[in-house]
């Protein structure tokens, strides 16, 4: 059972909002939603991309899309954001992808990582934009997770780099990011080709981050709560997949 809303009353920035009852089914409901997608542009250009979160949220939908019936052989998998950090760490979002996403049939896959081993983001920014000029655009799909600060990618409150990430006029599809809160340093794409992709979807779960992404549909900063960019910038109101 899914309950469906979109609210675009008074000041609120529109979301198109589906609840699910569970994790499990949330998750599979997204895999459905991202596999159609693939599905379309692989139908239209012979091959498609997809770009994931990291974090604890999307390990349930990577596992429900790995099995999924795709060409997986003519998808590319890269990352929103990623921590700066080798595979070898607990932290990393490739390693996350690669245990959970790149299994079964979906290791037929192409992965494109953002880290490149240099010292820093900002050493690795040339390879990484080099790197993701091998990845077809616009992306098919773009799952985006959400943390308690608003932040989405590596778009954290407080980062000197966070205006150029969330500006659509930003000419660069990748910035460094350095945020106290960050845990590590990192590398994120920036709004616009996030936003540019067929389909964007916000995957969050619980009561609070529901909270949240309703405090950032008010008026408000998008630099405290940089969720609100999304919002604010996306061609169509943001899929939402919730469960409480
Ligand atoms: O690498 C990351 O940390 C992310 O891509 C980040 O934006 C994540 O989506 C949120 O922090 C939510 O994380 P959780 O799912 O763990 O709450």
């Amino acid at each position: 059972m899914t309950e469906t809303s979109s609210d675009d009353d008074g000041d609120l920035l529109p979301i198109a909002l589906t609840a699910h009852p569970d994790p499990e089914a949330l998750a599979r409901a997204l895999a459905a939603h991202v596999a159609e997608a693939l599905r379309r542009r692989i139908a239209s250009d012979g091959a498609a991309s997809l770009a994931v979160s990291g974090g604890r949220t999307p390990i349930r939908f990577f596992e429900a899309l790995s099995g999924a019936p795709l060409d997986w052989d003519k998808i590319t998998v890269t990352l929103v954001d990623e921590r700066w950090v080798p595979e070898t760490s607990e932290r990393s979002n490739a390693a996350l992808v690669r245990r959970h996403l790149l299994q079964g049939p979906a290791a037929a896959a192409h992965f494109v990582p953002l880290y490149t081993g240099d010292a820093t983001p900002e050493d690795g920014l040339e390879d990484a934009h080099a790197a993701m000029a091998m990845v077809p655009r616009p992306f098919a799909a773009v799952v985006l997770g959400m943390g308690d600060d608003a932040h989405t990618a590596s778009f954290f409150p407080g980062a000197p780099t966070l205006y150029a990430a969330i500006d659509p006029r930003t000419d660069a599809d990748l910035v460094a990011v350095h945020a106290a809160t960050a845990g590590e340093p990192r590398i994120t794409f920036t709004i616009r080709p996030l936003i540019g992709a067929d389909a964007l979807f916000l995957h969050i779960e619980g009561p609070h981050k529901r909270m949240v992404l309703d405090a950032a549909r008010e008026p408000g900063d998008a630099l405290e709560r940089p969720i609100r960019a999304i919002l604010l910038h996306s061609p169509r109101p943001l899929d939402v997949l919730w469960c409480p």
